[in-house]
């Protein structure tokens, strides 16, 4: 099992002082392990990423690449250039894609430094199965669909996935124990669930085997995000 310690927190701001500002509540020697998305990285670039991690923060690179085989090993060599910890496509993508992805990341990351590492989303936190079979006509359970593209994404020499925590259990036993659960719509008891649809608290996830969290509003909307972090990390540490 690969048990990061840390919850990983969404940085989901539009700028690139949000970042700034908020990583400013945390005491300087907190090194954190946060997840660059979409958003930010449209709109702030390469640069955020340089800042966070010369702040010693980890990083997980969210941009769930979705693209023909040729496009997302190219785009995952510029990528590996920036020397984050872990980054993603979406498994639907298929076989040959992340096949790709993997081998783009490893052409593109600089001698002497780790390849970073590559999982891939299986069915979004907040796809239920009525909307899964509804709007990707794919007419078999949620947890069947979940569990294929896990092994999908095994087979195609990846590092483990993205889902929910409630499918932990069902894709570890359906790949190996090592085979890495990152799990995003994590809601301590009583918060928010907003537009998540499969949401687990952090003690549950750690308790269901999860090798690693990702929680974002809880954290970053919260009146004192540094308590909320706090909580939440002891909440996940507890076990
Ligand atoms: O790849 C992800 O990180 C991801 C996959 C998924 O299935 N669901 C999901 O919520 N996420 C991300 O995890 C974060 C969850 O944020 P909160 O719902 O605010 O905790 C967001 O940044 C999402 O983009």
């Amino acid at each position: 099992m690969t048990y990061e310690p840390r919850p990983i927190i969404a940085l989901d701001f539009p700028t690139f002082d949000d970042v700034k500002n908020f990583l400013a509540k945390f005491d300087e020697n907190e090194k954190l392990y946060v997840k660059i998305g979409m958003e930010l990285y449209y709109s702030a670039g390469p640069a955020v990423v340089e800042y966070v991690k010369a702040q010693g923060h980890s990083v997980f690179l969210d941009l769930k690449l979705h693209d023909i085989p040729n496009t997302v090993q190219s785009a995952m060599k510029v990528l590996a250039d920036l020397g984050v910890d872990m980054t993603n496509v979406h498994a639907a993508g298929g076989r040959e894609m992340m096949a790709a992805a993997r081998e783009g990341l490893t052409m593109g990351t600089p001698a002497g430094k780790a390849v970073p590492k590559l999982i891939a989303v299986t069915q979004l936190t907040s796809t239920s199965e009525a909307i899964m079979q509804r709007d990707q006509n794919i007419q078999t359970s949620l947890q069947e669909s979940v569990v294929h593209y896990a092994q999908l994404t095994a087979e195609a020499g990846l590092d483990g996935v993205v889902c929910s925590a409630q499918e932990v259990a069902l894709i570890k036993s359906a790949t190996n124990q090592d085979f890495i659960c990152l799990t995003p719509g994590i809601r301590p008891a009583g918060s928010a669930v907003g537009d998540q649809k499969r949401v687990m608290t952090p003690s549950a996830a750690r308790e269901i085997g999860s090798d690693y969290i990702v929680v974002g509003r809880p954290i970053t909307q919260a009146e004192n995000p540094v308590i909320a972090y706090q909580n939440i990390k002891n909440e996940w540490q507890r076990k």
